[in-house]
C-alpha cells in the first residue's frame, strides 16, 4: 500500500517551547491510526503540520507525497479541527454547497445528511444560530464535503454522549472500509484501543509507542491467566508458582498476572492443578499508557539533574 502521510523528523518550537520534539511515522493508504496523547501532549500540533496550516521548525511534512498545500493535495485531504467555527450569516446547506463548489468530485448532499446525521430541518437554518453539537455535525459534514481520501479529525467526540459517538464511529468505519485512510487524535485510551487498527502514543511532544492495540498491550504489559478453582488452593501456593508476577484471587476466580504465559500454563498443567475455565489475556492499554509516561518522566528528571549541574 502506498505511503500517503509522512513526517520526517518534525519539531515545532513556541518561543522556548518544544511541542513536538523529532516526530517522524508515516501511514499508509487504508489506515486508521488514533495519536493518543494527554492534554497538551503535542497531538494537535502535528495535525495542524499535516494539514499544511502551521509550518514545522524543523523537519517535513507530505502528504501523498507532496507538500500539504499542493492543490492535489487540497483536494484529497478533509479536516476536522477541534474549535468549531464556522461561517456566519449563511444557511448550513449554502455553506455546504459553497464548500463543495471548491471540488472536483464532492460528496452528495443526501450522502452528507446520511453521514453526519444532519436533520433536514437544520438546512436551512443560519449557522449561528446551531446549537453546539448541530456545529460539530455541521463541520463533520464540511471535513467530508470534498469526498476526501485521507481524512484528518481533532478530538472528533469530545463532548458527544455515548449515543452520539457510536453513531459516530459507525459512519468512520464505513468509510475506513470504502479505503478512506483515518487519522484522529484522543485522549481517550478506551476509544483508540476499540476503534483504531493502530495507535501512535506521544507524550510531551514525543512518539513513546506505535502498533496495534494488541501490540503495544502485548510487548508492554504482562498477560492474565484467569481461572476457576475446582478446589481451593490457599494464595501463597501461587505465589510461589514460576512466571508469576502478582495473585488476585476473589471466590473461587483466580487471575495470576504472568511473566510468561506460555510457562505459566505449562507450569499449572504438568502439576495438574484442579482448576478449570482457563483464559489467557492480554493486559490493559492503560498499563501501556502510564508505564510509557513514567518511562518519560524519568528521563525528564534526569535531565533535570543535568541542568542543575
Ligand atoms: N500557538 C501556540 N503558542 C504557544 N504554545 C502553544 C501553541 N500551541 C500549542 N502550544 C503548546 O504546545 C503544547 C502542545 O499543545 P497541543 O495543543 O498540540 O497539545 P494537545 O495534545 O493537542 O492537547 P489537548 O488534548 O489539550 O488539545 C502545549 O504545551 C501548548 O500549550
Amino acid at each position: 500500500m502506498q505511503t500517503i502521510v509522512e513526517l520526517k523528523n518534525v519539531t515545532k518550537e513556541f518561543q522556548q517551547k518544544k511541542a513536538v520534539n523529532d516526530v517522524s511515522f508515516s501511514i499508509k493508504q487504508g489506515e486508521m491510526v488514533a495519536i493518543l496523547g494527554a492534554n497538551g501532549a503535542g497531538k494537535t500540533t502535528t495535525m495542524r503540520m499535516m494539514l499544511g496550516l502551521m509550518k514545522p521548525t524543523r523537519g517535513t511534512v507530505s502528504l501523498f507525497q507532496k507538500d500539504s498545500k499542493h492543490k492535489e493535495v487540497l483536494e484529497r485531504v478533509g479536516g476536522m479541527l477541534q474549535e468549531v467555527s464556522v461561517m456566519d450569516s449563511l444557511k448550513v446547506k449554502e455553506l455546504i454547497q459553497l464548500i463543495q463548489s471548491y471540488y472536483q468530485h464532492p460528496l452528495e448532499l443526501s450522502s452528507l445528511l446520511e453521514l453526519t446525521g444532519l436533520h433536514e430541518e437544520e438546512w436551512n437554518k443560519r449557522t449561528e444560530k446551531l446549537s453546539g453539537g448541530q456545529k460539530r455535525r455541521l463541520n463533520f459534514a464540511l471535513a467530508l464535503a470534498g469526498n476526501p481520501d485521507l481524512l484528518f479529525l481533532d478530538e472528533p467526540t469530545v463532548g458527544m454522549d455515548v449515543t452520539a459517538r457510536e453513531n459516530f464511529w459507525r459512519k468512520i468505519k464505513e468509510l475506513n472500509k470504502q479505503g478512506k485512510t483515518i487519522l484522529f487524535t484522543t485522549h481517550y485510551l478506551q476509544e483508540a484501543d476499540e476503534v483504531a487498527e493502530r495507535i501512535i502514543m506521544i507524550n510531551k511532544g514525543e512518539v513513546v509507542g506505535d502498533g496495534t492495540p494488541e501490540h503495544l498491550k502485548g510487548k508492554l504489559t504482562k498477560p492474565r491467566v484467569r481461572f476457576q478453582e475446582k478446589i481451593s488452593y490457599p494464595i501463597d501456593f501461587y505465589r510461589t508458582l514460576p512466571f508469576v508476577a502478582e495473585v488476585q484471587k476473589e471466590k473461587e476466580t483466580v487471575t495470576l498476572v504472568a511473566t510468561n504465559a506460555d510457562q505459566l500454563l505449562k507450569e499449572i498443567f504438568d502439576r495438574q492443578l484442579n482448576i478449570h475455565h482457563i483464559e489467557v489475556k492480554l493486559g490493559r492499554l492503560e498499563e501501556v499508557f502510564s508505564q510509557l509516561m513514567e518511562d518519560t518522566k524519568e528521563v525528564d528528571s534526569n535531565e533535570h539533574l543535568l541542568d542543575a549541574k
